[in-house]
């Protein structure tokens, strides 16, 4: 399921009452439940632009209504060993501590001390209604991140180490490695820890914020639930994202400037990794800080809900934009609903006969992956009983009011949790294939919940998510040794080689660390390339880097068919080609189906030059032939000031495509790229930078999905920011002169 993204509008505050109020919670059709946040464009207020949620609450909304609304639905599911996650995003000053910890008086209270109430609530009717066989306890831990380091606020500021706790993986979760835990009993127990710890939690006056949070605030809740040996684990986590803030306004002293500084960057990172996931890009930048990396956001499994906060004034309306775009984009992230295993407890170690040092010890058998019943039987009853829509619709829905946006392109309101959910709507259909954004899919989930069994086959997703940077690494480190074992057993089969005065062990060494050397060069080759990677870029780098292993260890077939595997990665690459042609002659392969081969030795040095000069830049600067050549006996090469490059030549265009005449194939392929609005296609243009690229989707974005998204001709791309002077000419020159090269 995707992550569920409701809207919050808090009231005005007593100094904010005469102030312009101008965002509105509305609904796509009379009748409908409230789905909609509505905000002029500041450039034009008499225009109007239309957000959809899956929920949004207005002003008046109390917290038990939200809490009711949002977050009872799922405490079910979390006493079926789903992972739940909670957390409030918005600018500083929007209500977010409020949501999440609230006020002191009982009706003001936000969603965790309501959420630990019902906890409490449920463990106790678990163990009753089982007459004491299942026992509930419940745990928690508390901590903070400032400065983009970890404290926890379980325990006394004194204690805090400057570097904060560390954070590790483990079972693909994020720990952090010494964080205390608290048993709690009770709903008082609770609210003790609960208050103690907030103290110890970094706040200030703030020009935006009498109390601002100048941290992200982590608490954990962990329900055990034992039956027998038999141990279900569950974690609720409910996180308060401190605000970001624009520095204009806030007139922050130093230490308040650094702490928004480390603020704002986590919740950029945040916003990139939304981004990311949205686009189904292969990397995703969680670890570039600690909140991102804890939050994991489109990793973890479980339910995910963001509660985005929104201040209703005037004075917010960039802000207020900007965090409206950020999570409109998080409804495309995709959850995984698995529940934790099931394990059972170790039988105590005995010292009587059968045991010892020499028994191994039975490994902690997890269940088979049984799934939640409650949303997969709820999410089928539901779906069934839902009215059709004629068409799937994107569950992301900017647009405005100046076409008939809402009914020309109807924002199916994703039901309220009060209401059941309809996930069928919001996905695409798994028949449809959509390679510019491969997304991971929903588990497939029984419909009921099995018993105790022994171990299964663990459930995988369906596609492959994400090539972790530990992935990447585990994958280059088997390689390392690989090679390092097939050259010791190559030493080992020819010792008639090896030269008579040195002994065996040492050249071997000497190998083994020069092929070490080099694969560690090659491995941060990659895993630079990796960082700015938006296609199959460094893919196809660990393709080649595959080949040259294959190469270092005199494995010709080998390197020969995984260069082939790399030529598609970067189609008509000279050095590649030529890689393969040597290789092949060598191997004496016949060239009959070495087309391109051919072709690069037919073309003239000269004329090959110029269409290595202008092949894509990017992999320009990352062919495998200079990972062999710069990378490994080099530096990195000193950044020098990019060349403008010379448009490609082509033949004299004809004018009138750009001036409204009829599209021209290309000039519809390039139309489409745009279209397209994938940032890696875009970026691919001739002329075009990130940036260009980047700015140009953000502005088809706000424009909307409906017609008044979409570029119909040249002449009205020329009209977009951005895309004056010779831009669009220079994009259209460049495929053409592809086109022409092909
Ligand atoms: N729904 C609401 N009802 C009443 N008051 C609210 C509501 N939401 C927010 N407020 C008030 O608005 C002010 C700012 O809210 P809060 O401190 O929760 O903002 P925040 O988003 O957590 O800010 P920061 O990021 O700076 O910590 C507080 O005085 C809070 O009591």
């Amino acid at each position: 399921m995707s992550v569920r993204v409701v809207a919050r509008i808090r009231p005005l505050l007593e100094k904010e009452l005469d102030k312009d109020v101008i965002v509105r919670a509305d609904r796509v059709e009379e009748g409908r439940p409230l789905t909609v946040v509505k905000i002029p464009n500041p450039k034009n207020e008499a225009e109007e632009f239309s957000f959809a949620f899956n929920s949004v609450y207005e002003q008046a909304t109390t917290q038990e209504q939200l809490f009711t609304a949002e977050v009872a639905p799922h405490m079910k599911a979390l006493f079926q060993g789903l992972d739940v996650t909670i957390f409030a995003y918005g600018v500083t000053g929007t209500g977010k501590t409020h949501t999440m910890r609230g006020g002191l008086r009982l009706a003001d209270r936000g969603v965790i001390p309501r959420l630990l109430s019902n906890v409490f609530r449920r463990g106790k009717k678990l163990m009753k209604d089982s007459n004491g066989a299942t026992r509930v306890n419940v745990a928690l831990s508390y901590y903070e991140i400032y400065n983009d380091k970890v404290y926890d606020l379980l325990e006394p500021p004194e204690k805090r180490t400057p570097a904060g706790l560390p954070l590790r993986e483990k079972d693909g979760k994020t720990i952090v490695v010494g964080l205390s835990e608290r048993s709690c009993d009770d709903l008082k127990d609770f609210e003790k820890l609960y208050i103690e710890a907030n103290n110890n939690r970094v706040t200030a006056a703030t020009k935006l914020n009498a109390h601002s949070s100048r941290s992200h605030a982590i608490l954990r809740v962990k329900v055990t639930q034992t039956t027998g040996d038999m141990v279900k684990e569950s974690t609720a986590s409910a996180i308060d994202l401190a605000g970001s803030e624009d520095n204009r306004r806030t007139d922050n002293g130093k230490e308040r400037l650094v702490e928004s500084a480390a603020i704002n960057k986590s919740l950029f990172v945040l916003s990139q990794c939304i981004d990311a996931i949205s686009r189904g890009d292969k990397r995703i930048p969680y670890r570039e800080s600690k909140m991102t990396r804890i939050l994991s956001l489109g990793q973890n499994n479980g339910i995910t809900i963001m509660i985005l906060n929104l201040a209703p004034i005037r004075s917010y309306h960039l802000d207020t934009l900007s965090s409206l775009n950020v999570s409109s984009r998080a409804k495309r992230i995709e959850v995984r609903e698995i529940e934790n295993e099931v394990v059972f407890k170790q039988p105590p170690r005995t010292n009587s006969a059968g045991g010892g040092a020499n028994i191994q010890r039975q490994p902690l058998r997890p269940l088979n992956n049984a799934h939640n019943v409650h949303t997969g039987v709820l999410a089928a009853k539901t779906a069934e009983k839902a009215e059709k829509p004629d068409k799937p619709v994107k569950a992301f829905a900017v647009y405005t009011d100046k076409k008939p946006a809402v009914s020309a392109r109807p924002a199916v309101p994703i039901a309220n949790s009060s209401q059941p959910r309809q996930p069928s709507v919001i996905k695409r259909s798994s028949d449809v294939p959509d390679p510019l954004s491969a997304r991971p899919s929903k588990l497939a989930r029984p419909t009921q919940l099995r018993a105790p069994q022994p171990v299964t086959q663990p459930v995988t997703s369906s596609k492959q998510i994400v090539i972790s940077a530990e992935q990447i690494e585990a994958m280059v480190e088997k390689k390392v040794a690989e090679i390092l074992a097939s050259r010791a057993a190559e030493a080992a089969s020819k010792p008639e080689a090896q030269p008579v005065s040195k002994p065996n062990s040492a050249v071997q060494n000497q190998i083994t660390e020069e092929v070490k050397r080099r694969l560690e060069a090659l491995e941060r080759r990659i895993d630079n390339e990796a960082r700015n990677d938006d296609g199959g870029r460094s893919e196809g780098l660990r393709v080649l880097l595959q080949a040259r292993q294959a190469k270092e260890s005199g494995d010709d077939e080998a390197a020969l068919s995984f260069y082939e595997k790399a030529l598609p990665y970067f189609p008509g690459q000279a050095r590649l080609l030529g890689k393969i042609e040597r290789l092949r002659l060598k191997l004496g392969k016949a060239q009959g189906d070495g087309q391109q081969s051919e072709k690069i030795a037919r073309t003239p040095r000269k004329e090959r030059r110029r269409r290595d000069n202008d092949e894509d830049e990017s992999y320009q600067e990352g062919t495998e032939a200079d990972i062999e050549d710069d990378a490994i006996e080099k530096p990195a090469r000193a950044k020098t000031p990019k060349k403008k490059r010379a448009p490609p030549k082509t033949k004299a265009v004809d004018q009138s495509v750009f001036d409204g005449g009829p599209a021209s194939p290309v000039a519809q392929r390039l139309l489409d790229i745009v279209n397209s609005r994938d940032v890696a296609l875009i970026k691919g243009l001739h002329g075009f930078g990130a940036k260009k690229a980047q700015d140009l989707v953000d502005h088809l974005t706000l424009k909307g999905d409906g017609e008044s998204g979409r570029v119909e001709s040249l002449a009205q791309l020329r009209m977009l920011p951005g895309m004056g002077g010779r831009t669009v000419e220079r994009a259209y020159e460049g495929l053409v002169a592809a086109a022409a090269g092909q």
